[in-house]
């Protein structure tokens, strides 16, 4: 399935009632298992084209559309965003098959699934816990399984590890990129993080601000194992820093007005 995004714009009123323009003339596509990143400074809208493109929101002009879908059928979407509300009174199990029981899925199936993802995310063994008693980086995991459960046509990713710290973040990275190579999902992902960016993506889009725009697509040429590996060093670090020169000036601004 390939995820094409049409010259989306989008215009909010702010508390001021002045109107505000978040994006204008969004135009990319997503293609079948590809992993796109989105990246940007803070409020360059990043949220709201990821909310855009799951339907979430709905833009004020232009459009996006799936093709490759039988006719009539809306595509499954799985999300994770960066608090995931895991149920608190649903066991890690009954969190993960919860869009399957939402699907109407049959409890052989939501078993089957449940048990696969769980045991993809590596939280066997804590089938029957409750969000409480997991750490961050496993509640993460857990939110993981439960939007791949669904078997989704676009994985939909918005900084999901951004409130962990920086080495269990290392370690999600790492075991994001080894389940995305076993389930090739076509998968869009919001980060600040141009390291975490060039690691994971096949292409990376950069927004500029006021309005968001797209400054630049690029294509992270690197092998999808083992990009942080002596040998592509050189190359991982040339593609952060033309990333980070695309946003040095927009992340600056953003910085002054707080
Ligand atoms: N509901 C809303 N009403 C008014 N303005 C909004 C609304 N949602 C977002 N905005 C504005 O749209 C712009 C983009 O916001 P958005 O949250 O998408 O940016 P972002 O890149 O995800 O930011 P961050 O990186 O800080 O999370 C910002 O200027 C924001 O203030």
């Amino acid at each position: 399935m390939r995820i094409v995004v049409d010259n989306v714009e989008k215009r909010f009123i702010d508390a001021k009632k002045h109107e505000v323009t978040a994006l204008r003339n969004i135009n990319f596509a997503i293609e079948n298992q590809e992993f796109v990143v989105l990246v940007g400074p803070s409020g360059c809208g990043k949220s709201t084209l990821l909310n855009i493109v799951g339907g979430l929101m709905s833009p004020t002009g232009g459009e996006v559309y799936f093709e490759g879908l039988s006719s009539g059928k809306p595509p499954r979407l799985g999300i994770v965003f960066q608090e995931i509300a895991l149920f608190p009174w649903r066991t890690v199990y009954e969190n993960v098959i919860f869009g399957l029981e939402e699907q109407g899925a049959s409890k052989k199936e939501q078993q089957e699934k449940g048990k696969h993802y769980i045991e993809m995310v590596g939280l066997s063994g804590f089938e029957t816990a409750f969000p409480k008693q997991l750490s961050g980086g496993m509640r993460q995991r857990a939110g993981i399984a439960r939007a791949l459960a669904v078997e989704p046509d676009l994985l939909l990713m918005d900084e999901p590890f951004s409130a962990l710290d920086a080495q269990t973040r290392t370690l999600m990275q790492e075991e994001l990129l080894a389940i995305w190579n076993r389930t090739r999902l076509s998968t869009l992902y919001v980060t600040h993080n141009i390291q975490e960016a060039v690691y994971l993506a096949d292409r990376v889009i950069v927004l500029s601000r006021h309005p968001g725009q797209i400054k630049e697509i690029i294509k992270i040429d690197l092998p999808k194992t083992g990009r942080d590996q002596d040998e592509h060093r050189a190359a991982f670090e040339r593609y952060a820093d033309q990333i980070w020169q695309l946003i040095r000036h927009d992340a600056q601004e953003a910085l002054k007005e707080g």
